[in-house]
């Protein structure tokens, strides 16, 4: 269906219609770059998204329901990876949110930034304008931050002080994402925050400054006025009644189009094919296509269309117009290791929404009424740190570690993108100038493979690694193109992503056993408790390692020379107007969850754009002749439509 009632109102008027621009993917970034795009009123954009538009759903709106729209098809394209070698060979399931606003409808609200020298790193390998301080009114823009007030921080561990010292001139204003601290705190999070102190972790009073180290209390995207989750949608929201802002939902891209010529030595896209409900259709673009459908689905739909390692795409008979070996690889995810500990009867959780009906009566009736409380809250305490840190002074064992890194760099071959990346890396752990790991404290059990009981109430803490050695890759499986791609993260193919994990599960398991936090921890419950040693914890990482969702990389922004697959205005190297904007182009990891980065992402190529910026030829000379010959395949594809019909 047409979410633009205004404009046109199915597939078939939809491709009917000239569009500027042509967006796949109405997600975190594909709905902010429209937005950007469309924003004089003139300028005609055209969206296509697989998913649905689900404007009042519990299930996307209200924070306490957060993952249970996971693995539901309404919501997510529960994408499987292959199976993983070094992690006794099991699957690893990977949300992706198939609904107006992507992944941002089904995140888990967290709302923060990496630090300065990881976005530096991403100029570093050669992408001009893309590091922290040209990143920075990007992601001031695209949200607005409604701070604390007095009183929302009793029982968070954190001073009210704390959370109102960052400067206002980093922070989002004005933007269409509503960004607010939480009002409903767990038992366990003083304590928690205690204890991380006295493991030489302080308070970050400013996280989003370029330095997230530190214990902090995130921000959450929460609108506090209405206590529901604020997510990429609201850009449709915002753009409902513009007639150049057409999202057609429901609709699945398979492939991008080109000219028949090449223009500067540049193929140039003119539109998209995509299907609904089985019937295929084709929307011309007179200026450009953009692929926003993320790390999983761009790479795919650039090979589907002749984009990507020429031998790859030959062997499902697909021929090859760009030979672009970077395409799908460079895959980079944030693996986590949960751990879950029983806590002491009396101590309240999350785990109250599930055993505690007169609780959920009480929770539901604040929520209708003043839209706070738990059920209008994010639930994570967030801790960004050094492996020096959680080494904790074990000399023996962080040289260990860094002697498994050396061994295995030596001996493995490495593309000269992954060089560069790894020496930064090491830069990164040797300065500890940006962290390498994070713990998120959960109060909530379920995380884990152990069913939780009844009347029980839990502690979950996820060790998270931020800049994994492995990389992995994303490729076509056949040339269907409704066939999902293969996800191949390669998890632990370097040790020393073990290793680190490892040891950030032996630091959580000191920080459980120390006081304020031990008094109201009783029993651990995964791993069982006799699992002690390094040996134990391997196993148990290998038996239950997950992801924390943030895939990045699978269309790295690099030059061409080092594996890059779109160069600094986002174009796709060898194109002349076919550009990705999401999270794929990230071509490091940073030590972040995703949605703000993604955002920054969405608004700042909106600007490259509008600015005509590009490192490859402009498109205004080209878009008289595009005009032209998109008239010709519009006349052939009408010939040929009415011809089906009689
Ligand atoms: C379960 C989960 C929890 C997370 N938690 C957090 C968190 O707490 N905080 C945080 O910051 N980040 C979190 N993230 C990560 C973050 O939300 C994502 O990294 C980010 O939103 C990805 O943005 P994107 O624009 O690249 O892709 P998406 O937002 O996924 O957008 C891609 C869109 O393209 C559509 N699409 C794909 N293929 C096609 C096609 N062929 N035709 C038409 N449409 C198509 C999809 O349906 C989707 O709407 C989480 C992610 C997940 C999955």
């Amino acid at each position: 269906s047409l979410v633009n009632r205004a404009a046109a109102e199915d597939a078939s008027s939809f491709s009917a219609q000239s569009f500027d621009y042509i967006i796949v993917g109405a997600g975190n970034a594909g709905l902010t770059v429209a937005s950007k795009l469309a924003a004089d009123g003139t300028t005609k954009v055209g969206i296509i998204e697989a998913g649905q538009y689900l404007p009042n759903d519990a299930l996307i709106d209200v924070p306490s329901n957060v993952g249970l729209n996971n693995n539901n098809p309404k919501y997510d394209w529960r994408f499987n990876t292959t199976q993983q070698v070094h992690l006794d060979n099991r699957t690893v399931a990977h949300a992706r949110g198939k609904v107006v606003g992507g992944c941002t409808a089904i995140n888990s609200l967290i709302f923060d930034r990496g630090s300065k020298e990881e976005y530096d790193a991403w100029a570093e390998v050669g992408n001009d304008g893309w590091d922290w301080a040209g990143l920075l009114p990007s992601f001031r823009a695209s949200y607005n931050y409604t701070g604390m007030t007095e009183g929302q921080q009793i029982g968070s561990g954190f001073n009210i002080s704390d959370e109102n010292t960052q400067s206002h001139d980093i922070l989002g204003s004005g933007g269409a994402i509503q960004v607010s601290q939480n009002t409903y705190y767990s038992d366990i999070s003083v304590p928690y925050v205690k204890t991380t102190n006295s493991l030489n972790i302080t308070i970050n009073t400013a996280p989003d400054s370029g330095d997230p180290v530190g214990i902090y209390n995130p921000p959450a995207s929460i609108d506090r006025k209405t206590g529901k989750r604020s997510y990429a949608a609201a850009y449709y929201t915002a753009n409902l009644n513009k007639t150049n802002f057409v999202v057609l939902t429901g609709a699945q891209a398979t492939k991008v189009n080109f000219l028949p010529n090449k223009q500067d030595g540049k193929i140039v896209a003119s539109g998209v094919t995509f299907q609904v409900n089985g019937t295929s259709y084709v929307v011309n673009a007179t200026k450009e296509v953009i692929l926003s459908a993320g790390v999983f689905q761009s790479p795919q739909l650039l090979e589907l269309s002749g984009i990507g390692n020429a031998t790859l795409l030959q062997s499902h008979g697909i021929t090859p117009l760009i030979d672009l070996p970077g395409v799908g690889e460079n895959l980079q995810d944030h693996a986590m290791s949960a751990q879950m500990w029983q806590v002491k009867p009396g101590v309240k959780t999350w785990d109250q929404l599930r055993i505690n009906q007169t609780f959920v009566a009480e929770a539901a009736l604040q929520y209708n009424t003043t839209h706070d409380g738990i059920m209008s809250s994010g639930r994570s305490v967030l801790t960004f740190t050094s492996f020096k840190t959680t080494a904790g002074g074990n000399d023996t064992e962080y040289q260990g570690m860094l002697s498994t890194l050396e061994g295995w760099l030596n001996s493995t071959t490495q593309t000269p993108l992954q060089s560069k990346q790894y020496d930064i890396q090491k830069r990164w752990i040797n300065e500890e100038t940006a962290p390498g790991i994070e713990f998120l404290m959960v109060p909530i059990g379920g995380f884990t493979r152990t069913r939780v009981a009844n009347e029980t109430s839990y502690m979950t803490v996820l060790t998270v690694l931020q800049h994994p050695f492995s990389r992995g890759s994303v490729h076509i499986n056949s040339s269907d193109p409704l066939e999902l791609p293969n996800v191949d993260p390669r998890y632990l193919s370097s040790p020393f992503d073990l290793a680190a994990l490892v040891q950030g599960l032996k630091f959580i398991n000191k920080l459980v056993s120390s006081a304020p936090l031990s008094d109201l921890i009783d029993t651990r419950v995964d791993p069982a408790t006799n699992s002690t040693t390094t040996q134990d914890f391997e196993q148990y990482v290998r038996a239950s390692l997950q992801t924390i969702k943030h895939p990045i990389g699978t269309c790295a922004m690099a030059p061409q020379n080092l594996n890059g697959v779109v160069d600094s205005s986002l174009k796709v190297w060898g194109s002349a107007n076919l550009r990705v904007v999401d999270a794929s182009i990230l071509p490091q990891h940073v030590a972040a969850h995703l949605q703000s980065t993604v955002y920054a992402i969405g608004e700042k190529a909106g600007d490259i754009i509008k600015s005509g910026r590009s490192t490859g030829a402009t498109n205004n000379a080209r878009s008289g002749d595009v005009q032209s010959l998109l008239t010709v395949t519009a006349i052939i594809v009408m010939v040929t439509l009415v011809t089906t019909i009689l």
